[in-house]
């Protein structure tokens, strides 16, 4: 009985602290977040309940009904699905960069919202992100785009490499081909990350071979990680918890510090886990969330299993043996990737405020680090998340074109008195680790 009750208390102490915004949302606790299965639609549900968009879509203030708007929209008809009923202000304003949309927009004007917003971001036209993209505007016209050619071959090499490994291991039944096929998923995954933030391409589709969904990270990794980097809106944080709680709240010793030893069993089951959710929210909303994507792992296995030269048991193991690649090598590059280190801020420490205000760019600059060894080099930046900075501030350009664009961003953060940062993989990989045992907020 005793023993029964030390147990008890023992998991009582492992729920984890719910973490308290410092950047001030109107509705400071985003609803369903506890949600066990922490699903993309989820995620959407809890933001409809939350936006204040009165089952519109809301820009600013202004509300519209895009409707009518969807199937023509040249994005892909994804982006406004999902987004209605929900806030778009800062999506919308980071996904284009030509004044059509703002002219389009307009003819789908309903009225304007009872309630303020519920963000702390602001995105004025003599702010830091409007400046800077109107001066990012300016330096593209004048930026050879050939590179994006080049990402996209990459993207491409590296996605029949991890095939011809995939069945070569199949039916040689080598672990080693396996894992190494892994780590070419993952890397394909991670170039495909690329175009599932552009317009509908079947580049983007690369990403779903890995266990994953485009449609899914088109919401949880645009539409809530690029917006909300960090904070307790972000999917991204909230769906490591309680296993990774990179938030500064008070945390079990159990999280802080032997998460560094089983982070390695995260990165192996997040894949898969992944899979499995997004199955059970098909069959939540009966079949609703279901897209055709979801189905290539199954294909690609099958086919692996057509290669199979051995028992069917030999053949889990090889396939075992690509889901560690794969789930080594994409855990540990997604969570070194840029965002977790003490000197980044999370939500809970003290935010850079301009004015009493937080423009929205200010904000991606104080929750980005870029690295040193990566940068400059097109192939690392495609298959490590490299010129991470760039890439949140401006998501639809490729990221053979980043680079061009660094120049641009030193000068406007200097014209605002900002600090760009940038520091080593092996800082953010060390930084990573001692984000996971910080346990109070940076408040100076
Ligand atoms: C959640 C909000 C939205 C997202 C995430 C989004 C996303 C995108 C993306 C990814 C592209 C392709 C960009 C490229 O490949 O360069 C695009 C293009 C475009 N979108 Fe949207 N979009 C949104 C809302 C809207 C709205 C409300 C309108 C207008 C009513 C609109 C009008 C356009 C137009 C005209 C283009 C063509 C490119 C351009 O002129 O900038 N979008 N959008």
């Amino acid at each position: 009985m005793k023993e029964l009750n030390e147990m008890q208390r023992f998991l009582e102490q492992l729920v984890p602290e719910k973490p308290k915004s410092t950047l001030g949302f109107a509705t400071p606790y985003p609803t369903l977040r506890d949600h066990p299965l922490h699903t993309p639609e989820q995620w959407l549900e809890g933001k409809r309940t939350d936006d204040r968009a009165e089952n519109l879509w809301r820009i600013n203030d202004s509300l519209y009904d895009l409707t009518d708007f969807i199937e023509k929209h040249p994005g892909g008809q994804d982006w406004l699905k999902f987004s209605k009923g929900t806030d778009i202000t800062e999506a919308f304003t980071c996904h284009h960069l030509s004044n059509v949309p703002e002219t389009i927009v307009k003819k789908f004007y309903v009225r304007e919202a009872k309630e303020p917003r519920n963000t702390p971001f602001t995105l004025k036209d003599d702010g830091f992100y409007k400046t800077l993209k109107s001066n990012c505007v300016e330096a593209l016209k004048t930026i050879d785009h050939k590179d994006d050619k080049k990402t996209k071959l990459m993207a491409d090499c590296l996605f029949f490499s991890y095939l011809l490994l995939a069945l070569a291991a199949a039916y040689f039944q080598s672990y080693v081909l396996g894992f190494a096929s892994g780590i070419f998923l993952s890397m394909t995954a991670i170039a495909a990350h690329n175009f599932f933030h552009q317009r509908d391409n079947f580049r983007m589709h690369y990403f779903d071979f890995s266990l994953l969904s485009s449609k899914g990270w088109r919401i949880s990794h645009v539409l809530s990680h690029h917006i909300y980097t960090n904070t307790i809106y972000d999917l991204e944080i909230s769906a490591m918890e309680p296993w990774f709680q990179y938030l500064p709240v008070n945390k079990h010793p159990f999280y802080r510090y032997i998460s560094w030893l089983y982070s390695p069993i995260v990165y192996l089951m997040m894949l898969p886990a992944s899979w499995i959710k997004m199955v059970i929210q098909f069959i939540i909303d009966g079949g609703k969330s279901f897209h055709k994507a979801s189905l290539l792992p199954i294909a690609a296995f099958t086919l692996m299993y057509f290669f199979s030269t051995g028992s069917f048991l030999n053949f889990l193991l090889v396939y075992g043996a690509l889901l560690t690649g794969l789930g080594l090598h994409f855990g540990f590059i997604g969570v070194t990737a840029a965002h977790h280190h003490p000197d980044i801020f999370h939500d809970g420490d003290k935010p850079s405020k301009e004015k009493g205000e937080l423009d929205w760019g200010i904000h991606i600059l104080d929750t980005v680090m870029d690295k040193t060894d990566i940068t400059g080099n097109d192939f690392l930046v495609l298959t490590t998340f490299g010129d991470h900075c760039m890439h949140h501030l401006f998501p639809t350009l490729d990221h053979g074109i980043l680079k061009h664009l660094y120049p641009v961003l030193y000068e406007t953060c200097k014209q605002f008195d900002l600090e760009y940062r940038i520091t080593t993989q092996l800082d953010l990989m060390i930084g990573q680790f001692k984000q996971l045992a910080k346990v109070q907020g940076k408040l100076q």
